[in-house]
């Protein structure tokens, strides 16, 4: 018990018994043991919180140990959760973690579940679960601290729903974008090639076939004819280089379907592209490679065509030769992932690559998409952008550097995560003071001057699609519960009986939409029968424009609940949500919450100012050609006018 004494003496001091004693009952749950979640862990641990719930869905990677201190080599493959939760609980023996290996999207951590805690911490890597757990806790109205790092940047942002903005209150920077046209036929630096080969070519040889259905119809919708003609084309030529991929080979044939790829991509497209004449005029045209001619050592690159490396540390260039190996011993001094590829290199992993891939079609896998951890698509990406850089002038790189690129890797640093974790107890401990005029956003920045900036902090803003709408929560069985029953049930009656009453309104289920004042065959449907289960929300919307938003939680019956009993229990009181503020002044930006931008969001909020429908489906997107959504997905930036220019690149943190 003494010692046990000593263990908490310093953190009862600084802390104040009251606050101390109560940090032991305080539960707490944290989301993510990575780099942030161990770090975490191990000081809300010291610090005396008493009741912690962890929660991730990965297992150890030997990449993690260099900066995840709770894990050691014998737990690779083991649950990031359960073994953090062991480590730490050695810290201090009378804590209770509770580890769960899962995802935070699993519908049984429920609206209901998140108001079992006290306070919310993430330690999260990307925006999605991010976005996830910040709307839970505004339903649950659960205290969040938010946070992340990138390299020697981090952020603590503490969220309190109708006090501080909520982490969807700002429109969250897009990653790097690239405008089309660079990617696709004039790129100046090895990173358009990277992306070209990663977001392109890839896909184009490995992912998903297109029936060409959708340039029939963009055709329809008048866009520009050419383009479209152009895109048919490219499209007709893939076909048959994809079909080869897929054929198995007779003996002898090994690398005809790879030497097949690379005439198409590296040979015939630059060849047309050159005869486009005005698009050299004022830059260097590319040259088309010859396969064999590298292959056997004839092949000779336009020197003229070459601008001179300025990077001085970038790897060696692979094509100051002519031909054949590297010359100049980066190739075995260096780490076998570090060393720079001579232009043969590049063929022969080119030739490798695709044929260990299409040997991986062939044997059934229906798609593949690149990952940086997967070291064929690795391999062909690092081929492919470097015979591309080759044939535009540009400085090649190493698989490793390649793998840095295209997988937007940041390295993490273990003294950015541990301030960060600090930094994160101290404004939870604000939270759980109440203590709102002392939280701060909290940024880690690259000012030795200034390393640490303390922003107040700002209300939410009025517009924002999640913290802005009001929340409530039924209990229900799915299966024997209507959409209309639910609907006209939160509804009520109005006035003094509850609720708002009865109004025009559509219904959603995220960006689904399921009934609308004009069409309303859905409301005799059972919840279930509309995939509208445990976990998920609906989110009912004044058509007038009114009244804010009302989300419903979908949560399960009380367990004690007779069999008999009603299959839906509504709130005690039912929701009134407030007026909706007056839109804003067309000069300002798009409301944050409801216009989103991030690239790999697909939620757009419900909105009563949608097109009307005739009853069928809800009104489609306009329509976009489906390489050019692949791009977009992929965080690139499309630029109707190829006079276009970009601001810097914005990178985004996570
Ligand atoms: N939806 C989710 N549910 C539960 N845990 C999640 C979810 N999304 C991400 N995580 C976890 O959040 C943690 C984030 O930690 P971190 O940023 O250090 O990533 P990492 O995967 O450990 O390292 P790296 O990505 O750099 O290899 C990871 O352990 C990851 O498994
Ligand atoms: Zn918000």
């Amino acid at each position: 018990m003494a010692k046990v004494d000593g263990r908490s003496l310093h953190a009862k001091a600084i802390l104040g018994s009251e606050l101390y004693g109560r940090l032991s009952e305080t539960k707490v749950l944290l989301v993510g043991a990575g780099g942030i979640g161990c770090e975490l862990l191990k000081n809300i641990v010291l610090t005396g919180f008493g009741d912690i719930t962890l929660l991730d869905l990965d297992t150890i990677d030997l990449s993690n140990l260099n900066r995840q201190f709770l894990f050691r080599k014998k737990d690779v493959k083991q649950s990031k959760a359960l073994v953090a939760a062991k480590t730490a609980h050695a810290f201090n023996p009378n804590v209770k973690i509770t580890p769960i290996h899962g995802n935070i999207k699993e519908p049984q951590f429920d609206v209901a579940w998140f108001r079992g805690f006290d306070i919310v911490l993430n330690a999260l890597d990307n925006l999605d679960a991010r976005r996830h757990v910040n709307k839970m806790c505004m339903a649950a109205n659960v205290p969040l601290v938010e946070s992340g790092t990138a390299g020697y940047l981090g952020q603590v942002q503490p969220i309190l729903k109708d006090r501080a903005e909520c982490f969807d209150c700002v429109p969250k920077p897009t990653p790097k974008s690239f405008p089309v046209c660079t990617i696709r036929s004039t790129p100046s630096q090895p990173i358009h090639c990277i992306v070209w080969a990663k977001s392109y070519l890839v896909p184009q040889l490995f992912g998903e076939d297109e029936d060409g259905g959708e340039l029939d119809e963009a055709e329809k919708q008048g866009e520009n004819a050419q383009e479209i003609a152009t895109l048919r084309k490219e499209a007709q030529a893939f076909k048959v280089v994809r079909a080869a991929l897929r054929t198995p080979q007779t003996d002898g044939q090994g690398s005809s379907a790879a030497k097949m790829v690379f005439e198409k991509v590296f040979h015939s497209d630059i060849l047309n592209l050159l005869s486009m004449a005005d698009m050299w005029r004022s830059r260097e045209p590319p040259t088309p490679l010859d396969f064999e001619g590298i292959r056997d050592g004839t092949f000779v690159m336009n020197k003229k065509t070459h601008k001179e490396d300025t990077t001085a540390q970038s790897a060696p260039r692979a094509t100051s030769a002519t031909n054949g190996s590297t010359s100049n011993g980066a190739s075995t001094s260096g780490l076998k992932d570090q060393r720079a590829l001579s232009l043969k290199d590049n063929v022969d992993l080119f030739v490798a690559s695709t044929e260990r891939l299409a040997g991986r079609l062939r044997a059934g896998e229906d798609t593949i998409s690149f990952d940086k951890d997967d070291d064929d698509t690795l391999d062909f990406v690092t081929a492919a952008s470097n015979l591309r850089s080759v044939a535009y002038g540009i400085t090649s790189k190493s698989r490793w550097e390649v793998k840095e690129m295209a997988g937007n890797i940041i390295p993490a640093i273990a003294t950015t995560n541990a301030i960060i974790a600090g930094l994160i107890v101290l404004q939870a401990l604000h939270l759980l003071r109440k203590s709102y005029h002392a939280l701060r956003n909290v940024h880690v920045q690259f000012k030795p001057t200034m390393p640490l900036s303390a922003i107040s902090m700002t209300p939410p803003n009025p517009h924002c699609g999640v913290c802005r709408d009001t929340y409530t929560e039924v209990r229900c069985d799915p299966a024997r519960v209507t959409l209309g029953e639910l609907v006209s049930g939160i509804l009520g009656e109005g006035g003094e009986a509850g609720g708002l009453g009865e109004r025009d309104v559509s219904v959603y289920e995220h960006t689904r939409m399921l009934s609308d004042p004009d069409w309303d065959e859905n409301l005799e449907r059972t919840l279930e029968s509309l995939n509208v289960t445990r976990g998920k929300f609906l989110s009912i919307v004044d058509d007038e424009s009114e009244y804010a938003t009302i989300q419903v939680a979908i949560g399960v019956l009380p367990p004690n609940h007779p069999a008999d009993g009603s299959a839906l229990v509504l709130p005690s009181t039912l929701p009134v949500p407030p007026r909706k503020p007056k839109p804003a002044a067309p000069s300002t930006p798009p409301p944050t919450g409801t216009k989103r931008s991030a690239p790999d969001d697909d939620d757009v909020e419900p909105s009563a100012k949608r097109q009307k429908t005739n009853g069928a489906a809800p009104a489609l997107a306009p329509f976009t050609p489906s390489k050019k959504k692949r791009l977009e997905d992929d965080g690139l930036l499309m630029l109707d006018n190829p006079d276009e220019t970009l601001e810097d690149d914005v990178i985004l943190v996570d």
